[in-house]
This record gives structure tokens, C-alpha cells and sequence, in this order.
């Protein structure tokens, strides 16, 4: 049975770089987002975002997190705008949370870890495909966006009543009609820096684009991400918590600021 990669104390983040010598790289992610020290960028474009509901295809355990899935063979739900050149299609979101609210999310703004972090995933069209755009230096681009607690939020709880039918690894259900922009904060104040995929093979192919503004969910709601497993049915439960990749090194990289 091979050691496959995961969060746990024998197969986490600090021993990935033995199997994906990407974790030795220049651009990795996440990072500690220091917010004195990202520059303001006049150049930078507002992000543009349009999202169809009818690409909501289904929500899938992948045994490191849940992701709802987008139907992407065509340009109806898209990110243009903000430091991306061209149209890159929404694949997928997913989320990163821990064990408790002290602690979950990949990205950290001065030091300070939130509760949980949401990744919207695109794929840059110049590519064929998202398998295609994966390992290109332009390929990818992931909106993060923080999760703070507070009072329960009402989109995301569509998204954690499907949990129930996802709770092993490999289970997949329809996830049809839902606005993945109904999870973005009203401000699109961004940080912006040139990364990685947080998980293995972590390929530096991300244009991380971090949201200022946070969104909220409720202590209750956090426990419901907790409900999930890492395993799959049958096997010995452990719980899907901490899925979250400590911040890597800025190797000298500029994080740059849509606002003043
Ligand atoms: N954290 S991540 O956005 O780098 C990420 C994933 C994270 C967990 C599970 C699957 C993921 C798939 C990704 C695909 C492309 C870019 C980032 C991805
Ligand atoms: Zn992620």
C-alpha cells in the first residue's frame, strides 16, 4: 500500500519534498501575506468574475478536501481582470479548514491563521484543457478567500448540507445550480503574488490571487467541515481536519496590492 501523501504525522506537508521535489522550489505556496510589505500596484485590473450556476456539476471527497466541480468546456463561468492575462475557467472549489478555529487556513495575513480558507480554481484558456494549463508557468489562477467566525452563512450552508453524502473518500454526489459567486465578500481588494498548488505535486503554476475582505461562517458551520473523513468507507475514521500546508518561504518574491 503505498505511503500516498496526506496531512497525518507520517505522510504530511514537512515530508512531501521527499517524493515532490517541487517543495524545494522557488515559488511555493502558501505564504505568510505580510501586509506592509505588499506594494500597491496601479496597474493592477479590477477582478472580473462572472459565474454560471448551471456549470455546478457535483461536490467529490478526493480525501484531502471536498471540491465542487465545474463543467468548464466552455466560457460561461470565468475570471478576467486583476493580474491575469487572458480568460481562465472555473474547474473547481475547495476549502482548507483545522482542527479548531485557531487554526486552517493556507495563507496567514501577519502571522494571524483563520479558521478556514476557500480556493476557487481556473484553468488560463491558451491551454486546451486544466490537465494541459496545470504545469505552465500562466496555467492556473486560485482566488483565495478567508473564512472568519461569526454569524452563519446561509451560501455556504448549501454547500455544507451535501456533506453528508460525501463524508468517505471517493464519494461524489450531484451538486447542480449553485452561484459560486454567493461565497465572494462584497470588496475584490486583492494580494496578488506568482505560487504554487498547495498540495502535491505542487506545481508552480498558481497566480494566487488573496482577498482582503473575509467572509463569514459560523462556529457550528466549521464543525460540519469537521464531520468529513480523510478515509474511505470501511476504513479505520479519521477525521478530515488540519488539510491545511504551513506558509513557505517568499524566496524574494513581490506580493502585490490592488488597493492603497
Ligand atoms: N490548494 S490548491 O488550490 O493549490 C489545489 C488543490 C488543493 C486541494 C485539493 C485539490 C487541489 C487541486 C488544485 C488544482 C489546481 C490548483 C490548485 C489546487
Ligand atoms: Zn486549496
Amino acid at each position: 500500500m503505498s505511503n500516498a501523501w496526506g496531512y497525518g504525522p507520517t505522510n504530511g506537508p514537512d515530508t512531501w519534498m521527499e517524493r515532490f521535489p517541487n517543495a524545494k522550489g522557488l515559488r511555493q505556496s502558501p505564504i505568510n501575506i505580510v501586509t506592509k510589505e505588499a506594494q500597491f500596484d496601479p496597474s493592477l485590473k479590477p477582478l472580473k468574475i462572472k459565474y454560471d450556476p448551471y456549470n455546478s456539476r457535483d461536490i467529490l471527497n478526493n480525501g484531502q478536501s471536498f471540491q465542487v466541480d465545474f463543467v468548464d468546456d466552455t466560457d460561461s463561468s470565468t475570471l478576467t481582470g486583476g493580474p491575469i492575462c487572458g480568460t481562465y475557467r472555473l474547474n473547481q472549489f475547495h476549502f482548507h479548514w483545522g482542527a479548531s478555529d485557531d487554526r486552517g487556513s493556507e495563507h496567514n495575513v501577519d502571522g494571524a491563521q483563520f479558521p478556514c480558507e476557500l480556493h476557487l480554481v481556473h484553468w488560463n484558456t491558451k491551454y486546451s484543457s486544466f490537465r494541459e494549463a496545470a504545469d505552465k508557468d500562466d496555467g492556473l489562477a486560485v482566488i483565495g478567500v478567508f473564512l472568519k467566525i461569526g454569524a452563519p452563512n446561509a451560501q455556504l450552508q448549501k454547500v455544507l448540507d451535501a456533506l453528508d453524502f460525501v463524508k468517505t473518500k471517493g464519494k461524489q454526489t450531484t451538486f447542480s445550480n449553485f452561484d459560486a459567486k454567493t461565497l465572494l465578500p462584497h470588496s475584490l481588494d486583492y494580494w496578488t503574488y506568482e505560487g504554487s498548488l498547495t498540495t502535491p505535486p505542487l506545481l508552480e503554476s498558481v497566480t494566487w490571487i488573496v482577498l482582503r475582505e473575509v467572509i463569514s461562517v459560523s462556529s457550528v458551520q466549521m464543525a460540519k467541515f469537521r464531520s468529513l473523513f480523510f478515509t474511505g468507507e470501511g476504513e479505520p475514521q479519521i477525521s478530515m481536519v488540519d488539510n491545511y500546508r504551513p506558509p513557505q518561504l517568499l524566496q524574494g518574491r513581490q506580493v502585490r496590492a490592488s488597493f492603497q
